[in-house]
Order: structure tokens, then sequence, then C-alpha cells
């Protein structure tokens, strides 16, 4: 694997933000990390030092001082990625950084890449790949919500109950196989009802994880929310009253709003992604028609559609035919009276028959109600300590595949098939449980999880 190769290297990268900061963190990690570190340090030697100790001194290139520093060791195996590591805290400036990273280069140590840290703890064993994804989960956590269902992930959530559920279905897949050694002879090592019993245990701990999907995705990844209507309907002002922030151009010029705008807020522990984007309508501006075009792009990629119907511009009739247009995009929809400052009573009467929620952008009127409205079509609830919840779609794809293997194999018994079909049946619901944590990987899958995280992590 080419993985051992990388781990003969010491990395090194800076673990806090890049730019100015009072103190800045650079850490290393590897075999050479604390005989490097001490290269370039004066002060005590760090090599005679022991294990989760600080040591102040210089930091140096030669008969440059760099900086005063502070110096942190971990001895292997009792450091985060489980190798020798330093963690070097040294004044913030990004000159200091770049000339501190400098000589540890010209010393030995090579950069880091992307998660590189982390996959070293992965690669070592400190935890299994589903914790590890959660480190960077728990890193880009929006909402605290996310940051406890990321923790609980990071501390063990579904993983150690998917491996021992994987070691009993092994237990039975060699069984099987071994009933297949013995060739003509009617042997039956591995009771079938038995196996069944297993298999509907496994499947009784995999839907609840499965239909966690749904809540675990909102609170993770939060909600695409997409504003829309026709132009002029008061779109852009919406947005910036939710956002509270003159973020988008309003003006009384139909078609203003070319190119889509957006930003995050949060709303009862969700994040809420709005999306302002070009009133819909027929043109033949050539820059508003590719506004329309994204419109209807980012409309079909929403999870939930703020739609705005101008009152004082359109009849119960048009509305009502916009409205066929907007329910057959199967997307959970709201639908918004703008302008009510202004609109007829009489249609505002009507349309209350359709439920319909009334305000004024510009006047700020009802927003606190249309925000009650777009909660309650996401419920979260609070996420607690221990509470499993599958919030990445990897996992999750996996853990339907498994699901169906799973069927096969009831199924399979179900029609009394032999026993190899019945053993590849298990051996693949085997494959998609260990690739959620890991035992089973590719170089391939596991640069695409890493590469994703930052330099430093
Ligand atoms: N400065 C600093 N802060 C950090 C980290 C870090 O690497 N450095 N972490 C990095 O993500 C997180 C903490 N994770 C860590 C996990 C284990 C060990 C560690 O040294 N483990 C040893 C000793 C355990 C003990 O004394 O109980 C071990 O497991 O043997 C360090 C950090 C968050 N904060
Ligand atoms: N009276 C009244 N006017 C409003 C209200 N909301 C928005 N307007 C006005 O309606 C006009 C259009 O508002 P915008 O927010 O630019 O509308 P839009 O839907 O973003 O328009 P396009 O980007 O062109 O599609 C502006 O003159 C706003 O001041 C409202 O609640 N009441
Ligand atoms: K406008
Ligand atoms: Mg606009």
């Amino acid at each position: 694997m080419s993985a051992n190769i990388l781990l003969n290297d010491t990395i090194v990268a800076l673990a806090t933000a890049q730019g100015l900061s009072a103190i800045a963190v650079i850490r290393l990690s590897g075999e050479d990390a604390i005989a490097i570190t001490q290269k370039v340090f004066k002060g005590k030697n760090l090599l005679e030092q022991p294990s989760h100790t600080v040591h102040f001194g210089l930091l140096h290139d030669g008969a440059k001082t760099i900086d005063e520093v502070l110096v942190t060791i971990f001895k292997a195996p009792n450091s985060f990625t489980k190798e020798n590591s330093t963690e070097i805290s040294c004044h913030g400036s990004p000159v200091i950084v770049k000339e501190i990273i400098k000589v540890l280069l010209k010393n030995g140590a090579r950069l880091a890449e992307p998660g590189e840290f982390t996959k070293r703890a992965f690669l070592h064993g400190r935890f299994d790949l589903a914790q590890a994804e959660a480190v960077a989960d728990l890193i880009n956590a929006e909402t605290d919500n996310a940051r406890q269902a990321a923790l609980n992930q990071m501390r063990g959530g579904f993983s150690k109950e998917i491996s021992i559920l994987r070691e009993e279905l092994i237990h039975f897949a060699s069984l099987i196989e071994l009933e297949l050694d013995f060739g003509e002879e009617d042997v039956e090592f591995a009771k079938r009802d038995d196996l069944k019993k297993l298999i509907k245990r496994i499947q009784a701990y995999l839907l609840p994880l499965i239909q966690s999907f749904d809540e675990g995705n909102v609170i993770k990844n939060g909600v695409p929310t997409v504003i829309a209507g026709k132009p002029n309907a008061g779109k852009s002002t919406l947005l910036n009253t939710l956002l509270n922030e003159e973020k988008a151009i309003v003006s009384d010029i139909p078609g203003t709003t070319r190119d889509v705008i957006e930003d995050e807020m949060v709303l009862g522990g969700i994040n809420f992604r709005f999306i302002d984007t070009a009133g819909l309508r027929e043109t033949q501006d050539v820059i508003e028609a590719i506004g329309v075009e994204r419109t209807r792009d980012r409309m079909k990629k929403a999870s939930l559609i703020i739609y705005l119907f101008d009152l004082t511009q359109t009849t119960l009739a048009e509305i009502i035919n916009e409205e066929e247009h907007l329910a057959s995009l199967g997307i959970p929809y709201i639908k918004v009276g703008n302008k009510v400052d202004k609109a007829d009573a009489s249609l505002v009467e009507e349309l209350k028959k359709h439920d319909f929620i009334f305000i004024s952008a510009s006047h700020k009127t009802n927003i606190v109600e249309l925000k009650d409205k777009i909660l309650a079509s996401f419920q979260v609830k609070t996420v607690k300590a221990g509470d499993v919840l599958v919030t990445n779609l990897r996992h999750y794809q996996n853990l339907l595949q498994t699901n169906d293997a799973l069927d096969r194999v009831l199924e399979s018994m179900y029609n009394g098939v032999t026993g190899d079909f019945l053993a590849m049946d298990i051996r693949q619901s085997l494959h998609y449980l260990g690739e959620i944590t890991g035992t089973i990987t590719t170089d391939d899958l596991l640069d695409n999880i890493f590469s994703k995280f930052c330099i430093g992590k």
C-alpha cells in the first residue's frame, strides 16, 4: 500500500487559521518530528523530555533567530496521529509562520497534504474511517446541532456496533464456505434459522440509521432555500429582510437580479441557505435569460422554495395557474403573498383559503410568521450527546446497499438456493459494511475522503 511510503516522512503544516493572529500553531508528525524540531530549537534538549510536555526556547535558521516559541512534544504512540509529534506555538504573523515552515522543510520535513494528520491517525488505528470523517464534519460544523452530531460520530457513533455485527456475519459466511468444502456431503454448519435471526437483528439496527439520514442531512448540510417568483415580486427585498443586511440590489425595475445571490442564516438550530434568484419571465435580454435559466436550475435543486406573489400585480386566476406549475416540481414550497401593505383586501380574503402567508418584505410585516413557517417544514430535534445519526451521504448509501444485500440473503434462503450463492450475498453485505468503517478501503476512497479536509488537519 502506498500509505506505508507516506508514513515514513515527517510532515509539517500550519494548524491554525491563515492570516494575522496572536499565536499560530505549526504541527509536525512522523518518526523524526522531535529530532527535526530539535535541530532548529535553542532551549532544553527536546529528545530527552517526556511526552506531553511544553518547552520555551528560540527558533532559529542558522545564525538568525526567527521567534520566541513554545514547543509541545508528543511521543509515539501517545499523540493524535500515534506518531512522534511536535507543536510549535509562535507569534501569529504569517511572515514568522512562513520562515519557520521554511526552515523545517530545509531540515527534512515535507509539507502535509490536506487531511494527512487525520489520515495517519486513521491508518494507525486511532479511529475508524467513519470517525475520521466526523473529524472534518466537526471542524466544518455551522450549527451547534451539527457540532453535536459530528462529535457523537467521532466518539464512536455507530462504528462499534457495525463492526460487531459485521464480525458475527463473517462467522456465518465462513461456516457456509466451510460447508462448500465438503462438496457432495449434506452438512449444514451454519444453522439457517440462526442466520435469519442475525440478519433480522442487523436490519433492525440499520433501519433507524437509514431513516435518520433525512434529518441528519439537514443538520449537517443545511437547507438550500430558493426565493423565487416573477420579476419585482420583492424577492431581493425579502432576502435582505431575512438576513437583516443590504445584500442584494433592490429596484423598481423588473429584471434587476440576474445572478443568484445567497447567504446563510441559522434558524432554530438549522442552517438555511437563502438563495435570491432572477425573476421568472420570458425575456429577450440574453443575460437576463441566462439568469432565469439559473433560477429554474436552482429551484430543481432546492430543498425548499419560498415562492413570492406580488399581490398588487396579480389575480386569483393567475396565481392558481402559477401554483400548478410550482406544485409540479415536487419540492416543498411556501406560498407568500408580498406587498400586503398595498394589496386589495378581497384578494387577500380569497387567498386565505389557499394556504398563503401574507407579508410585506419592505415593511418587514409578518416576517416572524414566515420564519416560523419555514422552520415548521424542517423539524429537527436537538441533537444530544450519544444520539446516533447518519449525516454522511457515503454512509447512507452504504447502509442502503448493505440492507439490500441482506434482503437478498433472506430471499435466497427462502428460495432454498445453494450455499455458494448465499455466501456471495453475505460477502456483498460484508463489503458494504466494511467500507463504512474503513475495514475495506482503496487508496482512491481514502484520497477522496481526506483531500476534502483542510491542510493541517
Ligand atoms: N494543540 C492541540 N489541540 C487539539 C488537537 C491537537 O492535536 N493539538 N487535537 C487534534 O485533533 C484535538 C484533540 N485530540 C487529541 C487526541 C489525542 C491526543 C493525545 O495526545 N493522545 C494521547 C494521550 C492521551 C491521554 O493523555 O489521555 C494518547 O492517545 O495516547 C491529543 C489530541 C483538538 N485539540
Ligand atoms: N409596497 C411594497 N413594495 C415592495 C415590497 N417589497 C418589495 N417592494 C418593492 O418592489 C420593487 C421590487 O423589489 P425587488 O426586491 O427588487 O424585487 P425582485 O423580485 O427582486 O425583482 P427582480 O430581481 O427584478 O426579479 C422595489 O421597488 C421594492 O421596493 C412590499 O412589501 N411592499
Ligand atoms: K426589481
Ligand atoms: Mg431581485
